[in-house]
């Protein structure tokens, strides 16, 4: 049986938890119990704080785990990336109050700086060869430059809202981050080979993302045309209709140029075009 550890509760629970549902692994959640065996998968799921998740994969407590970038880096945990999974996608940056002039990075030197990342922040000041006071807080770090805690501040920035509402402007980006599924280095055979069916189901899920089924009714003698502006797995599936001079073209789009997509095909003659969510995708 495999362990994996994963974020109790926030930023990275509930898609984690999605994750391992789209891949059919049943696991049950309730706020109690913090280790759950899924019911149709050799797996169990140890509920952390995500701090505490790369050590406790590094030691062994763990066999694998789902946790940020950011916090993996700052850990420095001896523990290997298996494959990164492209949600809970931030930044962390180095922000002042936003009616300060900015010159670059030398106006950071022997200000404090309020972060819970010292770890990071340290390495890239050094990198930089700038000597600032880096004051470590666990929360609410955007408050610090509005107490007079700090003069500025090095923490996580998505949209950006959090940094506007406490009048701090970005300035600096240290590093880009998302979920990670991180491992043991010393896993058996027995695991391994239950971590490649994970990985399996996993990558199934994640080429359907973003991916359509289409169906449409075409006029046969423009297929040729349609059949160009589709891009398809390899080609498309294409079947007469019962009514003479019309087929059924089916083909798999990605989400991203769909709308473009669907204009050529409707100027070409295309109607009655379904579009059908994909669950899984095995390449
Ligand atoms: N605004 C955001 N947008 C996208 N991803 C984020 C955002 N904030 C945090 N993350 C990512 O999610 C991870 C977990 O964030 P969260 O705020 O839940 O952590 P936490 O408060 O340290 O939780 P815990 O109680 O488990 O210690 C972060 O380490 C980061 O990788
Ligand atoms: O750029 P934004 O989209 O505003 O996101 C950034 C904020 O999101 C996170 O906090 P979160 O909301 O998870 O609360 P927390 O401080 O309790 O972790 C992070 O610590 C930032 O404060
Ligand atoms: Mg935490």
């Amino acid at each position: 049986m495999l362990r994996i550890a994963v974020q109790s509760k926030g930023r990275l629970f509930e898609e984690t938890m999605a994750l391992l549902q789209e891949a059919d692994i049943k696991i049950s959640t309730s706020k109690r119990i913090l280790l759950v065996q899924s019911s149709n998968f050799p797996i169990e799921v140890l509920f952390l704080r995500d701090d505490d998740i790369p050590q406790s994969v590094a030691g062994g407590v763990a066999d694998l785990g789902i946790v940020g970038e950011n916090e993996f880096v700052e850990r420095k945990e001896d523990a290997e990336v298996i494959k990164r999974l492209g949600f809970s996608k931030c930044r962390l940056s180095l922000a002042i109050p936003k009616d300060v002039d900015y010159p670059g990075l030398s106006w950071f030197e022997g200000r404090k700086i309020a972060t819970s990342y010292p770890g990071i922040l340290k390495d890239f000041m050094d990198r930089n060869g700038i000597h600032s006071d880096i004051h470590v807080i666990t929360g609410s770090v955007e408050i610090a430059p509005g107490i007079s805690l700090a003069d500025a501040i090095f923490d996580i920035v998505s949209s950006g809202s959090t940094l506007v509402s406490n009048s701090l402007k970005e300035v600096e980006v240290v590093m880009k981050s998302e979920a990670l599924l991180i491992g043991n280095k010393n896993m058996s055979e027995e695991k391994k080979e239950i971590l490649n069916e994970l990985l399996f189901r996993i990558e199934a899920v994640k080429a359907a993302e973003d991916k359509k089924y289409v169906l449409m009714n075409a006029p046969t003698e423009r297929l040729k045309e349609i059949i160009e502006v589709l891009p398809g797995m390899k080609s498309p599936t294409v079947m007469p209709l019962a009514q003479e001079g019309w087929s059924s073209v089916h083909t798999v789009l990605d989400e991203k140029r769909f709308w473009e997509i669907i204009g050529k095909l409707k100027a070409l003659g295309a109607e009655g075009i379904l579009v059908l969510p994909i669950e899984k995708m095995i390449l």
